[in-house]
């Protein structure tokens, strides 16, 4: 596989464990290599027959599933997590050329996907209630089951990972799932589906629905759905929120972010430098909990924007097939347009660009219709910018300076999401209190966006509420069964 030349010519649906065309369609869409600008796949939108049938499959699939012990699901899981393992080069591959990200870092993101089936397939054969001691010999139990056939609406920016931090909890507590991907992204997730079926999950356990928006309300409509967990946007969360508050159904939202990152003059430099590398500009900048607001003390401003930005423009640029590549095109034309337009705005509203900001053109010619631009650093920024504001989702670090850890932690907290935070600092004592005073579900301490699936990861505020990763996401897939067991005669009250 190398780039501009992948096309997918089987169905991108997957149900009842094989690939089909939708039963009905709701319209068309292409999906790009973003490397190149060419269309790789063309594939029609599910309609409502379609999402009927996969809640069908689903829900077969689910009888046979929940009844399965702990360990039985765990066998199948870890075996699906061999199977990613074993292809792990040709899905990373998939990934990048779908997505744009750079093939380093896409195995990255391959491994994070088989670690968390991992993770969950442990899990899955340690779940239990408690058993609750009452009066005279009668007792109670808990039993943790699971709620039924979920509903997975993914984001573009990391399609497979995404697709397996929702199936992994689900599948571990003894869910079904149907899995929505984003347009964009249409092409990895099957190769997650075919995987879960060549490691033993039952026939529609795990199905794949194509489709935009009305695909997406179908499914969060539809009566026999129990839950929705989904990545996106503010704006589309708050739709799916509405849709499933009319069937009282859980949801779980992981949103979008303008996370701080603080970094104190008594840093080590050299790794907050890196830190802030980190923070911005994986998977060219597209990553929900970046930490895009760099607020750096005074005394060390200048030294850190100048290392900065001179790493910053040592950032390979280019195909992100190749090796060493670190930075790949954006997700599409009007994406990559909607970035450099937020460039556009902050140098109107008083920031200055130290670097980048601009379109890219590769040399090699293949490449001449990717959509790449050049990471960009804007300094002279004030909070009230748009650039400060809003999530731009594309490689632009806003830097601020301030003065006292009281003014940082203040003007950090000033934003309505908060989903992530991080701080630099070598004072232990304050790197806590810091933390502590934070209004995000994310924080870091002298590191910037490493994801272990042990750990919870989830938002504050707008960035949405529930939990992917760590034991608590097994909440968000099960519900708590209360048995009460009477020993003895009933004591009636008439
Ligand atoms: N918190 C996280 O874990 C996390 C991770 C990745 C991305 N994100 C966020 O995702 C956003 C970027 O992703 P995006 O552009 O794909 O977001 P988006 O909200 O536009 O779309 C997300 C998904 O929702 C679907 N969708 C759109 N309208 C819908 C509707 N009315 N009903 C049901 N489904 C609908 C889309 O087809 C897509 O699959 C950013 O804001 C980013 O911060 C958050």
């Amino acid at each position: 596989m190398s780039t501009g030349t992948f096309v997918v010519s089987q169905p991108l649906n997957y149900r009842g464990g094989a690939r089909v065309e939708p039963a009905d369609s709701s319209g068309i869409e292409k999906a790009f290599e973003p490397a190149t600008g060419r269309v790789i796949a063309t594939f029609a939108c599910s309609g409502e027959k379609e999402v009927n049938l996969a809640v069908q499959d689903a829900k077969a699939a689910f009888k046979i599933w929940s009844q399965k012990s702990g360990m039985e699901r765990c066998r199948i899981l870890l075996e699906a997590a061999r199977l990613i393992r074993e292809r792990r080069d040709e899905i990373a591959k998939v990934e990048t050329i779908n997505n744009g990200k750079s093939i380093f870092e896409a195995r990255f993101d391959i491994d994070i996907s088989s670690q968390s089936l991992e993770y969950y397939a442990g899990l899955a054969a340690s779940m239990a209630g408690e058993h609750i001691q009452l009066p005279g010999g009668s007792f109670g139990y808990t039993r943790r089951e699971p709620l039924g056939v979920c509903v997975g609406i993914g984001a573009w920016n990391y399609p497979f990972q995404i697709a397996c931090w929702k199936s992994a909890p689900a599948l571990a507590c003894g869910n079904a799932m149907i899995f929505k991907p984003s347009p964009f992204t249409p092409v990895s997730v099957l190769l997650l589906a075919e995987i879960y079926t060549e490691a033993g999950v039952p026939p529609g356990l795990f199905n794949v629905v194509q489709g935009g928006a009305a695909t997406g309300q179908f499914l969060c409509q539809h009566h026999d759905v129990a839950k929705v967990s989904f990545t996106g946007s503010v704006p589309t969360g708050t739709k799916i929120m509405e849709m499933s508050a009319k069937g009282i159904k859980p949801v779980t939202l992981e949103l979008g972010g303008k996370s701080p990152l603080i970094i104190f003059s008594d840093c080590d430099m050299e790794n907050a430098v890196k830190g802030a590398l980190m923070a911005n500009f994986l998977t060219q900048g597209e990553v929900c909990c970046n930490g895009t607001r760099v607020f750096v003390q005074k005394e060390i401003l200048d030294k850190f924007t100048e290392e900065v930005v001179k790493q910053t423009q040592r950032i390979k640029i280019g195909d992100p097939l190749l090796e060493d590549t670190r930075m790949g095109p954006l997700i599409n034309r009007p994406h990559l347009e909607r970035v450099l337009g937020f460039v556009k705005v902050a140098k109107q509203q008083g920031a200055k660009v130290l670097c980048g900001g601009d379109l890219y053109v590769p040399e090699d010619p293949k490449l001449k219709d990717g959509y790449y631009m050049r990471p960009c650093i804007l300094t002279n920024c004030r909070d009230d910018m748009t650039c400060v504001k809003e999530e731009i989702f594309g490689p632009v670090m806003s830097i601020l300076s301030f003065d006292t850890e009281a003014e940082v932690l203040e003007r950090a907290n000033d934003t309505s999401f908060g989903l992530a935070a991080g701080v630099f600092t070598r004072d232990i004592q304050r790197a806590h209190r810091v933390v502590a005073e934070l209004q995000a579900g994310m924080c870091f301490i002298n590191n910037y966006n490493v994801s272990p699936v042990e750990l919870p990861f989830g938002g504050y505020k707008k960035s949405g509420f529930g939990r992917e990763n760590g034991r608590v996401t097994i909440e968000y897939y099960s519900q708590l069964k209360t048995v009460c067991v009477e020993m003895g005669d009933v004591e009636s009250a008439f």
